[in-house]
Parts: C-alpha cells; structure tokens; sequence
C-alpha cells in the first residue's frame, strides 16, 4: 500500500486536480492521500498559505479581511465549480474561512497556527467530495481522528511518538483516505502546524503509521536535481539517493522535500520517491537506506540556503569549555538556536538562522555576550549562505575540498567558513549570500563536467 502527497503546485488548480484525481485512479495501492493547500498557479501568484497568514494578521491588527478572504474562498470555488460539485461543499468552506475569527484561541500563536491550518484542511475536505464526484470511493480524515498528536509548539511542532500506534489503526482502511497535510492537535487538542512546507513531514508520518511499502511524493519536477534547477540550467536528475544524503541537502536549500520529512522514513524504513504531477510516469528519485555509488561521480549535489548571520567572537586566552557554556546559555534564555560553532585558538563564530533575530534582539544578544564574555572583538555579519557539497560517494576520497576550494577561489568567492569532518558524506562552506548562484554553478560545473 502507497501513501502520495501532493504539494500546494499540484492542487493549484482544477486543471491539476484533475491530474491527481488521474494519478491515484491509475493505481489501486494509493490508499492514503495527504494535500498541501492550493499553491501558486502562475509567476507571482499568492500561495493559499500565505494568504490565510494575511488574513490571520489583519484579524489580529483587527483590520478589514474582505478582500483576503474573497480570495481565498475564490481558491476553493474554482476548483468546485469545475467539478460540478453540490453548492453545499462551497457553502461550508467559506463559513468555515469566515468563521476563524470568531473561534477561541490561547493566544495570538494558536491563532496564527489555526489559521495557517485551514489551507489544508479545507482542500482535503474539498478534494474528498472531488474524488466521490469522479468514482473513487474517498473520504476526508482529519489527522485528529487519525490520532496524529503534536508537541504544543503552535508554528513549528513535531511528532509524538505514540501517534504512530493509532494511525495504524486505520491501515486496512476501505475507502482511500484524504488527509489534510501540515497540521496536528496538542494533547490540549487545540492545532499545531509543522514548518512550513511541512505536508511533507505529515504525508512521511502516515506512511510509517500505516506501514506504507512506498511514499510517493508529487511535485512540479520530474525529479531532484544535483543542484536547484533555478540556479544550474538543465542539471542532472539524481535518480537514485540515501536518506543520509537528501537529509543534508534538504538542510541546505532542496526545498523539493522536507529535511524534517525523512526521519519518519528512516525510522520505518520507507522508500520515498518524489515524482512530477504533470508526468507521472517519469521514474522520479528514489530515496532510500543504500545506494550503489558511481565512483565517476562521487559528489551527489550541491545545494546552498541563504538566511544566515554570524557573531563573530575574539577572546585571547579564550576557554572553550566555558566560553560556548556561555554562549549557549544566553541563546537558551532568548529561546535561539544555533546551526554552527566553529572555532580557533582566539577566536569563535555562531552562525545562526537570521530571521530569529531583529535589531532589537541583536541590541540584546550583544550587550549581554559582552557581559558574559569579556570579549575583545564581537560583532554580526548578515546575509551570509551556507553552501553544501554532498554525497556518499565522498567517503574516503581524497581530493574533493581541494577542487571544491579551487572553483570557488576562481569566481573569487571568499569563504567565511569551512566545514568538514561533521558528516563524512558532506562539506559545508560559509560565503556571502550575493555569491551563492555563482558558488553553486562553479562547483556543478567541477564534479559534474560534461553534463
Ligand atoms: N535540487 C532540486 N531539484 C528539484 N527541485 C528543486 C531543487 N532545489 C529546489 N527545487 C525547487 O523545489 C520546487 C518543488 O518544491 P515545492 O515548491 O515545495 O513543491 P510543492 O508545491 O509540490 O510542495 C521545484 O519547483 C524547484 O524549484
Ligand atoms: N501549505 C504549507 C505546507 C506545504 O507543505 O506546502 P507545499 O506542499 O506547497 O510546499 C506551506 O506553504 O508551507
């Protein structure tokens, strides 16, 4: 039995509802459909989840909403009204849209939360009652019932564990079941999303709940590519790739599939292959536990994110050990979290995600590391991006910094920060975020000549 998540491109219009309708009639075994909220249809467009944080923040800033929850429920109606379906299902979408104001929340992050939920949830609704009007035997499962119960972190939650057993209940269910992705309950029931894109993560999670034989998920690509097809033209399709290496490379930019997504198919064991809606019977990639590694190319991609800030550190004389406990506990008390510390004999950088940060927070983080610290030099650089070069067969190979270092001395891209020896499969580097298409394209072209 297969469990198929479709992303917000997938379900952006009628025209590609249709194709997923196609899809899962085509194959008995696709049992579990888990849907993202309608993504953007053309350049430019408004992803439904972003328009329900408009409409969250405008309830908040009790500003009017007309508009944003006109199109919102323009979304919905499109795709309805293709598909002749009862003026009832329409109807009850769009008093629940308007409605969410008038519920109860703890505070402004449940709110935030429950809003940014609805996407989701009203396109399993909708797409449940789609797949009735088109023959298959389909029924909406809210992850609620399905007994998908989160940590109480309202924006950003995680699994429990003891979800996993009561999903099983539902394995042998009848009728293929439609499950809106992105969102559980807390234990208080109140709703909680994952990161975003995070269907990902809920679609991996019904897959070892229901111990799924495969994960396919849907996409807008026909398969992942050794670097962001935006960046490198006509890379190469990875066909074939280890949890370990799609797990680094979605850390590091490959938005294509949630890093967070892979450890529910690692922990049962479950072969992920991301496919293209618009061609489905293009192979995709496979992502599971082994690989058969060409030594002709040892580095499967290279991947860069942008977004991060480092607060660089000199102490002569400096004390690791106390120094870092420092550190870390000042990040604790503001609830920050770091990606990196790498350090030398006087001096230190935490390289951290910058949109946890703002002026005032960072006013704040520097005056009290200034008091905990002594330090001799301190300061933030933003914008940094991290680039990743990563792949199995980079084992036990020698070589590969050298030509990496090499390529990215020529574009004259200056590295901040150098990371081997973490991860046997990868190297990180630290550059600035300005010159991270052309790091990208310089290093593609090195380990992937000719292609
Ligand atoms: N290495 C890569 N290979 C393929 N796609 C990539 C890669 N890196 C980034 N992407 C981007 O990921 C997009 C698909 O992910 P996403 O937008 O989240 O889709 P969905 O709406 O299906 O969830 C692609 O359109 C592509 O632009
Ligand atoms: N709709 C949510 C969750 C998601 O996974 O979306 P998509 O499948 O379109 O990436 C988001 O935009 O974050």
């Amino acid at each position: 039995m297969k469990v198929v998540k479709f992303g917000g491109s997938s379900l952006a219009n009628a025209a590609q509802v249709s194709k997923v309708v196609s899809i899962i009639k085509s194959d008995q075994a696709r049992r579990f459909v888990i849907v993202s909220a309608p993504g953007k249809r053309f350049d430019g467009d408004i992803k439904v989840t972003d328009l329900l944080i408009q409409y969250a923040n405008a309830t908040l800033k009790q500003q009017p909403t007309e508009t944003i929850t006109g199109q919102i429920i323009a979304r919905y109606d499109e795709i309805a009204t293709a598909f002749n379906l009862p003026a009832s299902v329409i109807e009850g979408i769009k008093q629940t849209i308007l409605s969410l104001p008038d519920q109860e929340y703890e505070d402004e992050t449940y709110l935030m939360a429950a809003f940014k939920a609805h996407g989701e949830k009203m396109n399993a609704v909708l797409f449940a009652q789609v797949l009735q009007a088109s023959g298959v035997r389909a029924k909406y499962l809210d992850p609620h019932d399905a007994g998908l119960v989160v940590t109480d972190s309202p924006n950003d939650a995680e699994i429990e564990p003891s979800s996993y057993q009561r999903i099983y209940a539902w394995a042998d269910s009848s009728v293929v079941r439609v499950i809106p992705g992105f969102f559980g309950y807390n234990t208080q029931e109140q709703i909680c999303t994952f990161s975003r894109g995070g269907s990902d993560i809920t679609g991996a999670i019904i897959a070892r709940g229901v111990h799924a034989s495969r994960y396919e998920n849907f996409t807008d690509v026909d398969a992942i590519y050794a670097a962001n097809p935006q960046v490198v033209s006509h890379p190469i399709a990875i066909h074939n790739m280890t949890f370990r290496e799609m797990r680094e490379l979605a850390y590091a930019g490959f938005s294509v599939f949630h890093d967070e997504a892979l450890i529910p198919a690692i922990q049962g064991d479950i072969q992920v292959v991301v496919k293209n809606t618009n061609h489905p019977s293009q192979r995709g990639t496979s992502i599971m536990s082994h690989k058969r590694v060409n030594p002709a190319y040892p580095v499967s991609g290279i991947a860069s994110s942008p977004g991060f800030c480092g607060i660089y550190i000199r102490k002569y004389m400096l004390d690791k050990k106390s120094v870092s406990q420092k550190i870390l506990k000042v990040l604790a008390e503001h609830d920050l979290s770091y990606e990196h510390m790498p350090s030398g004999i006087d001096d230190l950088t935490v390289i951290m995600r910058q949109d946890q940060l703002n002026a005032d927070i960072e006013e704040t983080l520097i005056r009290e590391l200034v008091i905990a610290l002594r330090p001799d030099e301190i300061h933030i650089t933003h914008d940094y991006a991290l680039l990743m070069v990563v792949g199995e067969g980079m084992a036990n190979r020698t070589g590969i910094m050298s030509k990496a270092t090499d390529a990215l001395a020529r574009q004259n891209v200056k590295l901040v920060m150098v990371n081997q020896g973490a991860s046997e499969i990868s190297m990180m580097f630290g550059i600035k975020q300005a010159h991270a298409d052309v790091a990208v394209r310089a290093l593609y072209d090195t380990f992937f000549p000719d292609l």
